[in-house]
């Protein structure tokens, strides 16, 4: 099909190299290669093709997924594929924007094992696991309690003469909920998306397992019942660490999706007028769709940076802990913990907004922009709800102002909070991403000192942390938040730095996109930088000013830095986001194979037949 003449026109221009982009995205050109590889082995194979998931029901959906996913399981065994990203790389070619029904297989019930699961346990669940000859799910959340794990009402009472557990769910609201791939008790019915997981209830009723299925490799229970404590309690909370971890750069990855989809669409979109009688402008080149898309594109960028960046700290906190080093265990909760917090609900309102800046066709499944939000949008709630883990960073945080005053030091992601920040020079429009980082980490630094005080003062009062705590929740959810931002931009500005040493061109882009997510960041606190002294008016309108201008420089490389993130349109899987933004003869194609256009609509007859002879 030939390429729509304004994508064609757009890939003309920019400054940079969008496969060398592509490759340091990937981690490298080799890594890109063999992402290439595997989509192509699942797009070329025939048992991937089915219906077009957009058109089927639940039940249908839930079929189909299965299906897929039994095949991805096999094409990644077939292939020998163990690395996480190339798991990965096989399982988004088939999914068509959905989550499969055996992700919590993956991503829940494996990594427990590998994680608590003592060497004899390993052999007996992990390796079966690993292999699919046992499929698990991760039954935590009761139909009453999912955040406060301790108000978990569950039972396993120890019977010391058969050395067994007893399990019990012993009211209704200990019934287990939510449970993903959980097949035996029953589905909890639709839900807003993820309508390819079988999230399930489970009832217990004195079942009874045998002591050593408690995961010994962090705490057992003895034959005459002895409970012995792990060496360090909170890594049985590991299961969900992995996964928290992980999310970052899940978030990044629909996101990218979703400015894809807007970016190109919005080249290839016609409307209204700016210079009458010269023709409909492409709505990108309205300043009001700049602004929606291009801080989007520079927090999808940013998103993807420090979610390398997190899981590659997380793997290595997990190997110190699996040599016994629990050190760093805090931190990579916490960061996990903040980023997936703030990164979800940033990423589920930036697809929003990628779909509302596609007007009506962004309504439309043909735009593919509903199933990536349905689907990615349960991320802010599932494993671990965005306020719950925003705390536990704010309590880290406070702990931090208590280690300064004792001089106690800082982990390294917090370093900054020791750091002095003298009031900036008067702000231009042309500020750089250390200077704006430096304002990020100084407002950080502040909100948390500022929190503190208050959280002190109650605790002097009330002598109860937890009350303190509560009754400043809304500021320290706020602080955690400052604190996250500067962790991303952080990660953004040190991965641009390296770039710009190693390919200035691709580096000088993503400077321009690191500005723009470094401005945005300031100019929706501006109260506080006033507040806190640190900017003036003048400041403030120079970076104004500085935005609009860095969207001049992006706009004639908003399609390449789109493409660089080189979704194949059979993943991408979006009639606005195609590559050769043919959008209105596919769009009206899609439309005509819907099957409900193929159903005969007796039913309408039926109906308006009763109309007529009702004689109205
Ligand atoms: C082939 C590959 C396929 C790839 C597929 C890719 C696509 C996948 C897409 C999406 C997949 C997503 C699937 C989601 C499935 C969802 C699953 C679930 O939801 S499972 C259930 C999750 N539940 C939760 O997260 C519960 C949240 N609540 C809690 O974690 C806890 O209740 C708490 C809020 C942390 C409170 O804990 P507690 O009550 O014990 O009190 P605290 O005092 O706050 O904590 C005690 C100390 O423990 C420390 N802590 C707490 N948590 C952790 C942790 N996780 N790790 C380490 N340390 C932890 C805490 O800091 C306290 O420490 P101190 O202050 O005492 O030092
Ligand atoms: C798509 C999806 C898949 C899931 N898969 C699984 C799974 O496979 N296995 C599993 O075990 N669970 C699963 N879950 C459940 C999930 O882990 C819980 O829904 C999540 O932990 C939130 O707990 P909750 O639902 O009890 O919400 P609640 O904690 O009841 O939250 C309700 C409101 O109360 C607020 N709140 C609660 N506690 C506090 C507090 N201390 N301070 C301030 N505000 C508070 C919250 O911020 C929120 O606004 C899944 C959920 C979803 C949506």
């Amino acid at each position: 099909m030939p390429m729509n003449p304004d994508l064609e026109k757009e890939r003309q221009g920019g400054t940079f190299d969008v496969e060398q982009l592509t490759h340091i995205l990937d981690g490298g050109r080799d890594k890109t290669l063999k992402r290439h590889f595997l989509e192509q082995e699942v797009l070329k194979d025939p048992v991937f093709r089915g219906p077009d998931t957009r058109f089927l029901s639940r039940e249908e959906l839930f079929g189909e997924l299965l299906r897929k996913h039994v095949a991805v399981i096999k094409k990644t065994q077939e292939l020998s594929i163990d690395d996480i990203n190339e798991a990965s790389t096989i399982y988004s070619a088939a999914m068509n924007n959905n989550v499969g029904p055996l992700t919590l297989h993956s991503v829940a019930f494996v990594a427990p094992l590998d994680l608590m699961a003592d060497d004899e346990q390993k052999k007996k669940w992990l390796i079966p696991a690993k292999k699919y000859e046992i499929i698990g799910c991760y039954a935590q959340t009761e139909l009453g309690h999912g955040s406060f794990i301790r108000g978990l009402e569950t039972r396993a009472d120890y019977d010391v003469n058969t050395q067994q557990f007893v399990l019990n769910t012993p009211t209704e609201t200990a019934i287990k909920w939510w449970v993903g791939g959980c097949v035996a008790v029953g589905d909890i019915g639709p839900k807003f998306g993820f309508g390819g997981v079988d999230n399930g209830y489970l009832c217990l009723n004195n079942v009874r397992i045998p002591r050593d299925n408690l995961l010994a490799k962090t705490g057992k229970v003895l034959e005459d019942g002895t409970y012995v404590k792990p060496e360090n309690p909170k890594v049985v909370y590991g299961s969900m660490l992995g996964i928290r971890a992980a999310l970052p750069k899940v978030g990044a990855y629909n996101l990218s999706k979703a400015v894809t989809i807007a970016i190109r669409y919005s080249c290839v979109r016609h409307q209204s007028e700016i210079k009458p009688g010269c023709g409909e402008p492409q709505v990108l080149d309205y300043q009001t769709q700049q602004h929606k898309l291009f801080p989007l594109l520079a927090t999808a960028y940013a998103f993807h940076t420090v979610g390398v960046w997190m899981l590659d700290f997380h793997s290595t906190v997990m190997n110190e802990i699996n040599e016994g080093h629990y050190h760093r265990l805090a931190e990579d909760h916490v960061l996990a913990a903040g980023l997936k917090a703030v990164i979800n609900w940033k990423t589920h309102e930036g697809i929003e907004i990628c779909r509302f800046s596609c007007g009506g066709h962004g309504y439309s499944l043909a735009s593919s922009l509903p199933v990536i939000y349905v689907n990615h949008v349960a991320n802010s709630t599932a494993e671990g709800e965005t306020v719950i883990l925003l705390l536990q960073t704010a309590v880290y945080l406070m702990k931090c102002v208590i280690d300064l005053e004792q001089g106690t030091p800082l982990d390294p992601s917090v370093a900054y909070l020791d750091q002095s920040f003298s009031k900036s020079e008067q702000w231009c429009s042309d500020v750089d991403m250390h200077s704006l980082l430096k304002a990020i980490q100084f407002r950080s630094k502040k909100f948390t000192e500022y929190v503190s005080s208050f959280v002190k003062k109650e605790l002097m009062a009330t002598g109860n942390q937890q009350l303190a705590f509560n009754k400043h929740k809304v500021i320290l959810v706020e602080c955690a938040k400052a604190h996250t931002e500067a962790v991303i931009m952080n990660a953004f500005v040190t991965k641009v730095d390296e770039i710009l040493q190693s390919n200035p061109s691709v580096g000088k882009v993503l400077s321009l996109l690191c500005q723009i997510y470094g401005v945005t960041e300031i100019l929706a606190h501006s109260g506080d930088y006033i507040q806190y002294e640190y900017l003036r008016k003048i400041d403030l309108d120079n970076i104004q000013d500085q935005l609009f201008k860095l969207y001049t420089y992006i706009r004639p490389e908003a399609v390449l830095l789109v493409d660089a993130f080189d979704f194949h349109d059979e993943v991408l899987k979006s009639i606005l986001g195609r590559y050769d933004g043919q959008v209105y003869e596919n769009m009206f194609k899609w439309a005509k194979a819907s099957p409900f256009n193929k159903q005969d609509q007796g039913t309408f007859r039926k109906y308006i037949q009763q109309l007529k002879q009702a004689k109205l």
